[in-house]
């Protein structure tokens, strides 16, 4: 990587001019730095005279939101974009499409989505999202499935595991989700009107033993591959569409990290509803509509999951009687546990969630931190008797004594 460099807005413009087929020659172009994440720059390159546009999306040496002082592999750049690639093969209509990679850079060049909202905000602004379950139900099948033992020639998957070693990513993942919002740590940050109900969450050794397990699952589980990080600032959507970006946490993990992922993100923003509409019935209306959707969500999933795999599947054992039911049975139990843990860790954790932060009354903030601890708590508690997706349904209903 040694001609490697952070890009300059001009350079951004000049590099987006040579993608063929996307602006014309001599285009009066303009560059933006539109990131908010926390880890890397993305350039929005466009024509206003057409509103034509281009992303590039450049990784940097460091996590954005820590600072250079901790240096990171530029190789997530390598992942990401491979990742995206296997997810475009996989499912083309849910992605954005790649038109450049360039390792020296560390630099993707990708479909700009301006068209649609990033999930988060619509969730914020109780947007209604009709296809989304669908969709993001045949995401999760679709790569879950054809990723793993279970549709994969097994010495290639093999090969697969190898290439997608995530060390410093995952690593992140299993201190900043999966240890630290359970003892004092200086990475955990929360309001002092809170205290009480974290610590409670650190004085808690039968909640620590559930997220021992899981944390042992992350570590070792290598059932798929996994998008690594599918939480609603991740999520393109408009009404008609929905396009999953931002792999770069991709790694072979257990399934149920990325539905849990998702599930999490719902419920944060059901925990979040008081702050987002002061009038009682369409906030009963908005959290009813979003536990409806995780429901959606897992029944879609687990109705394409069960047909890819009695339509698809390799593996000789997948045959065997009993084996399809009882790999579904764990994987919503695995989807549970990993929702809660995401919940906590965006409620107390280093990195929060605007559902919830940017809620500005802090006594209506306050009760939805509390909601959404008493909801990620119970998941992870529940995990391993878990039987039905309605259980995280009666968990959230319960957390706020009516919807
Ligand atoms: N293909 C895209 N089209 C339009 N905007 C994008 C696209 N990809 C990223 N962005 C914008 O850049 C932000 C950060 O991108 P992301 O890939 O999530 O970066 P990071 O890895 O730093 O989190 C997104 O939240 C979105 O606002
Ligand atoms: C120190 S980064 C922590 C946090 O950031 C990632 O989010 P994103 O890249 O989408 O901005 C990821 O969710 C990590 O947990």
């Amino acid at each position: 990587m040694t001609d490697y460099h952070e890009l300059t807005q001009a350079e951004a413009v000049e590099y987006a001019r040579g993608i063929e087929n996307i602006f014309p020659d001599g285009a009066q172009l303009e560059s933006r730095e539109i990131s908010d994440g926390n880890l890397n720059h993305v350039f929005h390159i466009t024509e206003p005279a057409s509103g034509r546009g281009l992303i590039l999306k450049q990784v940097l040496p460091y996590a954005k939101v820590v600072g250079e002082s901790v240096p990171m592999s530029l190789d997530r750049a390598r992942i990401e974009n491979e990742a995206l690639r296997i997810q475009g093969e996989l499912c083309p209509d849910l992605s954005p499409k790649v038109y450049a990679y360039e390792p020296d850079l560390a630099l993707m060049v990708m479909e700009d989505l301006s068209d649609h909202i990033i999930m988060r905000q619509g969730l914020m602004e109780r947007g209604h999202y009709p296809l989304f379950a669908v969709n993001i139900g045949s995401f999760l099948a679709r790569t879950l499935f054809f990723t793993s033992d279970l549709a994969m020639d097994l010495l290639e998957k093999k090969q697969w595991v190898k290439a997608f070693i995530n060390p410093e990513l995952c690593n992140i993942t299993e201190d900043l989700i999966l240890d630290a919002p359970y003892k004092k740590s200086r990475m955990n940050v929360f309001e002092p009107h809170i205290r009480d109900a974290v610590e409670h969450i650190w004085a808690d050794t039968g909640l620590h033993l559930e997220v021992a397990l899981l944390r042992e699952a992350f570590l070792t589980k290598a059932q798929a591959l996994l998008h690594g990080d599918l939480h609603s600032d991740n999520i393109f959507i408009k009404l008609d569409s929905m396009k999953v970006i931002d792999p770069e946490f991709a790694y072979y993990g257990p399934m149920g990290f990325d539905i849990g992922t998702i599930i999490a993100n719902l419920l944060l923003n059901y925990s979040g509803q008081e702050g987002w509409s002061t009038d009682a019935q369409e906030r009963t209306d908005y959290r009813l509509y979003l536990l409806d959707t995780v429901r959606d969500l897992w029944t879609q999933f687990e109705l394409q999951f069960r047909k890819l795999w009695n339509e698809h599947a390799a593996d000789r054992m997948a045959k065997t009687r009993g084996y399809q039911d009882l790999y579904v049975a764990r994987l919503l139990q695995d989807t549970i546990g990993f929702a809660g843990t995401i919940i906590v860790c965006r409620i107390h954790g280093f990195i929060h969630v605007a559902d919830i932060d940017q809620i500005e009354n802090a006594a209506t903030r306050e009760r939805a931190q509390r909601i959404a601890l008493e909801i990620g708590a119970a998941l992870i508690k529940r995990n391993r008797s878990a039987c039905s997706i309605e259980e995280v349904l009666d968990i959230a209903l319960k957390a706020v004594g009516s919807p």
